[in-house]
């Protein structure tokens, strides 16, 4: 939950560099563990590893953007706010274009992946800014049902 800063072990180890055994088995006993404690982001170093539920999941309300706006990554549990977060500020700090990339089979997440990163960066922008968020992200959730259908015409295809 937000609020706790560190996870103590019973929700599993929150970053797989940390794995003591690196194979298939621990790997996936650590994800099972932290998802039957309402976990379902854990990090490789900077990359976020997502679990999807598949039902309705209250982790990403105005709680949690208050409790990851402005954060270090590693100073709230492993959560993909932290990621939207890092990103948004590297880009401010920098002012450069950045990017997050988002990989999953069909059906992973992707979407609501990129709709709940899009949600926590209007919420934390200014309120001048909001509105070509909102506008990025109704444009990026459009493009996307295109993209899938050529991706599956393609498919049906080969
Ligand atoms: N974080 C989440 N919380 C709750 N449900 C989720 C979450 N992520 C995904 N889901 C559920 O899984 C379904 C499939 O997710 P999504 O459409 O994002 O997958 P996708 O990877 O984009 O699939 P495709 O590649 O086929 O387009 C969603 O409709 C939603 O029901």
């Amino acid at each position: 939950m937000a609020g706790t800063i560190h996870e103590g072990p019973e929700f599993g180890i929150g970053d797989f560099v940390l794995l003591h055994d690196v194979t298939l088995e621990a790997f996936m006993d650590n994800l099972k563990l932290r998802y039957e404690k309402n976990r379902l982001y854990t990090y490789i170093g900077e990359v976020v590893v997502s679990v999807n539920p598949y039902k309705p999941v209250d982790i990403y309300n105005k709680n949690y953007v208050d409790e990851y706006k402005g954060r270090e990554i590693y100073e709230r549990p492993p959560h993909i706010f932290a990621l939207a977060d890092s990103a948004y500020t590297t880009m401010k700090r920098k002012s450069r274009d950045t990017c997050i990339v988002i990989s999953g089979e069909s059906g992973s997440g992707k979407t609501e992946a990129s709709k709940i990163i899009m949600r926590y960066i209007a919420a934390v922008t200014n309120v001048g800014g909001q509105k070509e968020v909102e506008r990025v992200k109704d444009v990026l959730i459009k493009s996307n049902v295109i993209l899938e259908a050529v991706w599956k015409c393609q498919n049906k295809q080969e």
